[in-house]
């Protein structure tokens, strides 16, 4: 079993009445996969496929204001996260979990979205 992992970011505004008004973050997405090594290459995912997954996935919250997607009407972390693994779930087999972090390093914030059972297998 292999595991693989490719990041991505994206801007977006946000807010979560009563905590917090309207403002925006850089946003860093880790995605995780799992699945068994091709036998020539040892890889689970070929990250060409995967790229092109991911950039359709990002492309529909980068630049956004999130509370207006379907979903993220409370754009916390942890729904983000939950989002993210519902749309990317949809384009990758064998997705095993979402990290979502926003903030500077030593400063970040952020949540793990992963399935309650074993990675999916389409
Ligand atoms: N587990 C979580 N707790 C909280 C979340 C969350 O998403 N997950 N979010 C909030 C509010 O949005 C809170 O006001 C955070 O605001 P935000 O600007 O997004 O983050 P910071 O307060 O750290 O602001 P900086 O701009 O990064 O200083 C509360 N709890
Ligand atoms: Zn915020």
């Amino acid at each position: 079993m292999i595991e693989t992992l490719k990041e991505f970011t994206f801007e977006a505004a946000h807010q979560l009445p009563p905590f917090s008004g309207l403002h925006g973050h850089s946003f860093l997405v880790q995605v995780f996969m799992r699945g068994p090594a091709d036998p020539v290459f040892g890889w689970s995912h070929n990250l060409y496929e995967v790229e092109k997954s991911i950039e359709k996935v990002r492309l529909r919250v980068d630049h956004t204001y999130l509370n207006d997607i379907p979903g993220l009407e409370n754009p916390s972390l942890e729904n983000v996260a939950r989002w993210l693994w519902d749309a990317l779930g949809e384009e990758i087999t064998g997705l095993d979990r979402v990290v979502v972090r926003r903030g500077a390093d030593g400063q970040a914030e952020g949540c793990t979205y992963s399935a309650a059972e074993p990675a999916r297998a389409h």
